[in-house]
């Protein structure tokens, strides 16, 4: 677990001052894996580097596993620190070594024997599938791998908590997965509690289970991923969130209203967390007489749960299309009608619709 308490952080530039961290309240539980996303110059980085004092809080404080490493001794720091792993964009690995001496270095370092060494430095890189790359250079890798190297450094001191510093940024969105994947194993595994910064939603969509937006050094935002995703608050957010998941009603969508006649209706059916496998479309079809065409769609997973919208035309009386709307309601799928405003062509809006269907 790792509480950040009313933590600021300070660095004077010339006769400027720079809050990077300004009274940030966190806590990350223990098993999260915890999202922080903000864009360059957030503070993300300096929050990250408090936890392991590569940043030293300029007042409040930061507690891993309940303790204040600023108030241990330097022995106590160095045992206490074994329990907080790193991992970098760019590696930060020894590129004149082999796998097997990066990987081992900060057993060497602690002065562990032979052949302990040996044998963790082969769990650890069996685990991170490169068991047959320990004599290679570090230059022989793809950055992939290179990534993998950096992941298998980080556990070999049997980490609580894992530290990722824009761990997937260099990487290619396909290596960008696997890594990703590599990682949830990491936490699923070996219990590790992962707090990873990025500037990009995607990750944070597909592996974090909570999620805190930075903004000019404050916390704007904080919740678990889902909420997140359906409902973001801040317009940086929804930025954020816009950028991985279009929930946008497209303009070709409005231009139908300016067509529809009395026996249509255009529906915007939001899928959170219910099983778009269940064939609520072709049923409505079937149970009434009302004609359903998908006019547009967009569904994504997080977290394993489906999430995403349909946008859809229902044809048919008002009887039968208002039957429809609360047969599909009572799948806990959430429907709202897509309208115009009167007279209007530009400027559309949609209207949430109660139990009535408008005729
Ligand atoms: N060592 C330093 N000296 C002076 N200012 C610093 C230092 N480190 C960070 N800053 C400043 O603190 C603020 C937050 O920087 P930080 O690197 O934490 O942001 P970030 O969200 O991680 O950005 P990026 O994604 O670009 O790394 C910025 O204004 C930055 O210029």
């Amino acid at each position: 677990m790792i509480e950040f308490i009313n933590t600021t952080k300070e660095f004077h530039v010339g006769q400027a001052t720079v809050k990077a961290l300004n009274h940030i309240n966190l806590t990350i539980q223990k098993g999260d894996i915890f999202g922080v996303i903000g864009f360059s110059g957030a503070g993300k980085s300096t929050l990250l580097r408090t936890v392991n004092l590569l940043e030293e809080p300029t007042s409040g404080e930061v507690l891993v596993n309940g303790k204040n490493l600023t108030k241990l001794s330097k022995k106590q720091l160095r045992e206490e620190k074994k329990n907080i792993g790193m991992i970098f964009q760019h590696f930060n690995l020894l590129h004149s070594k082999t796998v097997f001496d990066n990987v081992a270095m900060p057993l060497v370092l602690s002065g562990a024997n032979k052949s302990k060494i040996a044998a963790q430095v082969q769990e650890v890189l069996t685990f991170v599938g490169l068991q047959d790359k320990a004599h290679r250079f570090i230059d022989e890798l793809s950055g992939g791998q290179k990534q993998r190297v950096g992941i298998a450094r980080a556990l070999i001191t049997k980490p609580t908590i894992l530290l990722c510093d824009e761990a997937t940024s260099a990487l290619d969105p396909q290596t960008t997965k696997s890594i990703l994947a590599l990682l949830k194993r990491v936490n699923s595994e070996y219990g590790i509690t992962i707090l990873m910064i990025t500037h990009e939603m995607e990750v944070i969509r597909d592996i974090c289970n909570r999620v805190a937006v930075m903004e000019n050094g404050q916390i704007i935002e904080e919740d678990n991923v889902l909420h997140i995703f359906s409902a973001p608050k801040q317009d940086t957010t929804k930025n954020f969130v816009q950028s991985v998941v279009r929930n946008e009603i497209p303009q070709s969508v409005y231009e139908q209203l300016n067509v529809i006649d009395g026996s249509k209706r255009i529906y915007n059916m939001k899928f959170i967390g219910v099983d778009v496998g269940q064939p609520v479309v072709s049923q409505v079809a079937k149970k009434f007489a009302v004609d359903v065409n998908v006019l547009f769609g967009n569904i994504t997973e997080l977290q394993g749960i489906p999430f995403g919208h349909l946008i859809v035309e229902l044809v048919g009386s008002a009887t039968e299309i208002q039957k429809a709307f609360l047969y599909i309601q009572s799948k806990n799928i959430h429907m709202e009608e897509v309208v115009a405003h009167e007279g209007e062509h530009t400027d559309y809006h949609q209207r949430t619709v109660g139990y009535a269907v408008h005729g």
